[in-house]
């Protein structure tokens, strides 16, 4: 572990107690993620992708193992508002206009109203929302719903930003569109990103780092550290390059998947 070492699981296992007995979500899972990096987490239903990403902001506790987020635990991580998380579900208050869900947690947080201000301008800028602010959330398509909630998570500028499969409800043209402005974002911000994905051409377009993960129990099959270029036009997905890391994701999740595939 580095001074630029955001995420350092070692070993890291949760099982969960259910009626029909324990679900091994992780098992023994090892991983660090630097500073900057952007990684994406990959692998079938049920693999313990989204429960990986709960632990981290602290949502789920480890039955054993250890994690550091930032150095600390994420419960203190999460009380430094380490991280901002965007869920599959843009999940905005249809009553409040798209300034007004930006600004609910500043509210909660009692920051003052002229910061709240500058906070709520700032974020839709950098998702390029600006002049959308008194608008309702219906009154915009949903992966600019989308681009909302990412807004809504950047709102305390935590330098950590979990993302569990923000696009995955969206078609491929707009999630094409948003692919390319967040990787713009995250250039631009210089952030640290752990996104859930289950489109392998989306891992690999937009990640330092691709976790390929196998489900029952929840391990990593591979790490793939991409040697792809930080600037990424979308046609870079042609490129020879390109497709031998997506082969090498398809091989690790047909390896993951044993003998149910
Ligand atoms: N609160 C819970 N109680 C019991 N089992 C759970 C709980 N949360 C998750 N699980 C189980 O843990 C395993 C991992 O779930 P998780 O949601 O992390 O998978 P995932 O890889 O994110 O799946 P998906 O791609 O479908 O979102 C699954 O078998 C799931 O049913």
């Amino acid at each position: 572990m580095t001074k630029d070492t955001v995420i350092s699981a070692t070993d890291l296992s949760l099982t969960f107690q259910t009626n029909d007995g324990p679900v091994h979500a992780l098992k023994d899972v090892s991983l660090n993620v630097e500073q900057g990096d952007f990684v994406s987490f990959i692998g079938p239903s049920g693999c313990g992708k989204t429960t990986f990403l709960r632990v981290m902001a602290d949502l789920e506790h480890p039955t054993a193992g250890q994690i550091t987020v930032n150095g600390v635990s994420p419960e203190d991580a999460r009380k430094a508002r380490a991280y901002g998380y965007v869920f599959q579900a843009a999940g905005l208050y249809p009553w409040r206009t798209i300034g007004g869900n930006i600004r609910l947690p500043l509210e909660i947080m009692g920051y003052a109203k002229s910061d709240q201000d500058a906070r709520v301008k700032a974020v839709l800028e950098l998702v390029e929302l600006s002049g959308f602010e008194k608008k309702f959330p219906w009154q915009l398509s949903g992966g600019m719903q989308q681009r909302a909630s990412i807004a809504r998570a950047l709102a305390f500028d935590a330098d950590l930003l979990l993302m569990d499969e923000p696009f995955g409800a969206l078609d491929e043209i707009v999630r094409d569109h948003l692919n390319e402005q967040l990787l713009d974002l995250w250039k631009r911000t210089q952030k640290t990103i752990c996104f859930v994905t289950h489109s392998i051409p989306e891992a690999v377009y937009l990640s330092t780092k691709i976790v390929v993960m196998s489900p029952r129990p929840g391990r990593i099959a591979d790490i793939i550290d991409s040697p792809l270029p930080r600037d990424r036009p979308l046609d870079i997905r042609d490129t020879p390059e390109f497709l031998e890391i997506a082969h090498r994701v398809r091989e690790g999740l047909r390896a993951g998947h044993g003998d149910d595939a």
